[in-house]
This record gives structure tokens, C-alpha cells and sequence, in this order.
């Protein structure tokens, strides 16, 4: 997620948790892709989140339609008397969809198919998010930005570069290690907390079992083969899929819980900490995944890895180089022309 400064809230507008009811800054919302197979369900959830005062759709393609089908939607802002604007821009209306932004989602770009990796994407995908980058530079420099196209490791740095050359940043979520580790440690995965530290594809993805709350004491065999399903989990998705696409519905349940944190620490709620991939001093490589404090200025803070286990420690060295490449490919790419 990338930052730039502080939003100027627009309005106020009334939402109602429980039985309070209580006035909370209005905030846009756009999501770049929305017509996509992560961008859908992405626009319903968020739809659905009262802190949500304007969803704002785009996409190149076929976005009336699912602005259309999402308005039909009664939200819980709806009820709570939030007056939620939806509206679909095309694609020569960008600056409409990005005027005003508090949070705009990336989810534009083309999705791995089975015996691709994430950097396959690279050719097609840097060019697209260059191009949206630009543009959010230009209409909403002051906006949030969460990335989620493919391949991140890269994507993240062109953003920055493009930002960098028109203000600040910072980055993405990485909130799917929970559902492997509940199932090994049999708790409930609602009371899971793992975090996720590196990057975002294979070797880079290194799950922190060693800090998982609720602790579960697992065997270190355990512990091998949850990081490596952690690692290799979304090829799962991608070779069930066959063909079709890649992690549609969990991504966007991700990327609703990681808007949502986003915009809370926007509004002001104290200690709201996730995994993001962000510029960082918390190893000698200029991108780092690791815990951040989320508040009105976006990534607040970057915090340490705190103690590592042996095996943690290895698996941290093991993944820098491919980390590292796969940054500077970004932003190299960023620099050309
Ligand atoms: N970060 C993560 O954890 C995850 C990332 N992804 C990535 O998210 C991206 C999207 O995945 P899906 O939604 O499954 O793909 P999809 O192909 O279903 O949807 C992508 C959408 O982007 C649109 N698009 C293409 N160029 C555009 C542009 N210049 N401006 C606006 N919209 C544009 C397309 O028209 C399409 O509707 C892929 O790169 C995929 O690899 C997917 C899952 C998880
Ligand atoms: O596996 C993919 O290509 C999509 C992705 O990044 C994920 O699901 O984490």
C-alpha cells in the first residue's frame, strides 16, 4: 500500500455499530479491475462496509454491468443510513473514478494459469499498473493505494517509482496463512494471527509460525509443511482452477479485510496493525512484507521481526535474492522511458 499524505475527509456520515451510532469520516473507495475475477466480489464486499461512503467501479471492460448487479445489493451502510454512491467509469473517465479517492484497490491485470509463476505475469501486468500508478499520481495523490496485481514483488516497486517521482507510499496484505494453521493446530481460525513476512510468491512468502497466536507448540515436520503449503497454496488454487484464473474469492475477502484496516487507521482507530509489503529498513532490501501500524497517514509505522526461529532465520536468507531481483526488476522497469 502506498501513501502519500493525509486525506482531506469531504463530509461526515453516520454509521451504526451495534446499537451506537456514531459519525465517521466520508470516504471513497475506487477499485481498478473491477469487472475482474477478484474485482467483483471485491466491489460487493466493500460495498458492505459501512465506512464505505462512495464506491467508485473501473474497469476497461464491462463495468456498468457490475455496477448495475452491486447497486441491487442492500448493504448494511444502506441500512444504517450511509448514502453509498456507486457509480462505473469507462475507461477514458479514470480522473472521474479517481477524484476524491481515499483508498483505490488495484486488481487490473492478467491472473497465472497453471505451470505459470507470478513473474510470467510481469510483461503483461508492470504496463498496466504503470499506467493506473500515473494516473492516481495525477487525480488522488493524496489517496491509499493497495495493490494486488500480480506479480507484487515487481508491482509494488514500479508503483513506488511512479509515485516517487509525484509524492510518498507504502503497500499490499498478506492475510492467508491463517486457514492452515487453525486446521493443524485445531483451534478456531478466527482467534488465528500469523504473521506473514518477505514478499509475495514462493520462497519469498515466509509465514512466522513461531509468532502465531494462539500458540499451538507444533512439531517442527508440522511447521515445514505449513510454510510450504503457505508457499505453494495459491498454485493450488491456480491448478484447481485449470485454467480459469487464479484465488478470486479469498483474494478479495483479503483485500475487504486489509481496505477495511486501511480505512479504520485512516479514520483514526488506534493499534491497527497487518501484514504489508511496504518500503522498509527492516533488512538490507529497499521492500519488505512485515507487521505495520495502519493509521491517518497510512503505514504509520514498520515494525520488526521480533526473535525468529532457527528455521525461520534460514528461510529469511533463502528468499532475499529472489526478492531482491524481483524488486529491481520493478523498478527498473519504472525508470524506462
Ligand atoms: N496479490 C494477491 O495475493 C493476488 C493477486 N492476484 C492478481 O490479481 C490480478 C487480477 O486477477 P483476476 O481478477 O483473477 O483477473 P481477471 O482477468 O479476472 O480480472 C482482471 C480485470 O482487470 C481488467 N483490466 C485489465 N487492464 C486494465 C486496465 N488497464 N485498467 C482497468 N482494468 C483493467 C480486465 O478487464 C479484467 O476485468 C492478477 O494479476 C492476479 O495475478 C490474484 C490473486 C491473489
Ligand atoms: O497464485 C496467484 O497467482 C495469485 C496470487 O498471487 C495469490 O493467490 O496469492
Amino acid at each position: 500500500m502506498f501513501r502519500s499524505v493525509a486525506p482531506s475527509a469531504a463530509g461526515k456520515h453516520l454509521v451504526r455499530r451495534g446499537y451506537a451510532t456514531e459519525t465517521v469520516p466520508a470516504r471513497k473507495l475506487a477499485v481498478l479491475g473491477a469487472a475482474g475475477g477478484i474485482g467483483q466480489p471485491l466491489a460487493l464486499l466493500v460495498k458492505l462496509n459501512p465506512l464505505v461512503s462512495q464506491l467508485a467501479l473501473y474497469d476497461i471492460a464491462n463495468t456498468p454491468g457490475v455496477a448495475a448487479d452491486v447497486s441491487h445489493v442492500n448493504s448494511r451502510a444502506e441500512k444504517f443510513m450511509t448514502v453509498l454512491r456507486i457509480s462505473a467509469w469507462l475507461p477514458d473517465m479514470l480522473v472521474k473514478t479517481l477524484e476524491g479517492c481515499d483508498l483505490v484497490i488495484i486488481s487490473a491485470g492478467v491472473p497465472r494459469k497453471p505451470g505459470m509463476s507470478r513473474d510470467d505475469l510481469f510483461n503483461v501486468n508492470a504496463g498496466i499498473v504503470k499506467g493506473l500508478c500515473s494516473a492516481i499520481a495525477k487525480y488522488c495523490p493524496t489517496a491509499l493505494v493497495n495493490m494486488i496485481s500480480n506479480p507484487v514483488n515487481s508491482t509494488v516497486p514500479i508503483a513506488a517509482e511512479v509515485f516517487k517521482k509525484a509524492g510518498t507510499y507504502d503497500e499490499k496484505s498478506c492475510l492467508v496463512a491463517k486457514t492452515f494453521y487453525a486446521e493443524k493446530a485445531k483451534i478456531n481460525v478466527a482467534d488465528v494471527n500469523v504473521p506473514v513476512v518477505g514478499g509475495h510468491a514462493g520462497i519469498t512468502v515466509l509465514p512466522l509460525f513461531s509468532q502465531a497466536t494462539p500458540k499451538a507448540n507444533l512439531a517442527q515436520g508440522d511447521i515445514k509443511v505449513l510454510t510450504k503449503r503457505m508457499q505453494d497454496g495459491d498454485t493450488e488454487v491456480v491448478e484447481a482452477k485449470a485454467g480459469k484464473g487464479s484465488a478470486t474469492l479469498s483474494m478479495a475477502y483479503a483485500g475487504a479485510i486489509f481496505a477495511d484496516a486501511c480505512l479504520k487507521g485512516l479514520n483514526g482507530v488506534p493499534d491497527v496493525v497487518e501484514c504489508s509489503f511496504v518500503q522498509s529498513t527492516v533488512t538490507e532490501l529497499p521492500f519488505f512484507a512485515s507487521k505495520v501500524r495502519l493509521g491517518k497517514n497510512g503505514v504509520e509505522e514498520v515494525l520488526g521481526l521480533s526473535s525468529l526461529s532457527e528455521y525461520e532465520k534460514n528461510g529469511l536468507e533463502s528468499l532475499k535474492p529472489e526478492l531482491k531481483a524481483s524488486i529491481h526488476k520493478g523498478i527498473n522497469f519504472a525508470n524506462q522511458s
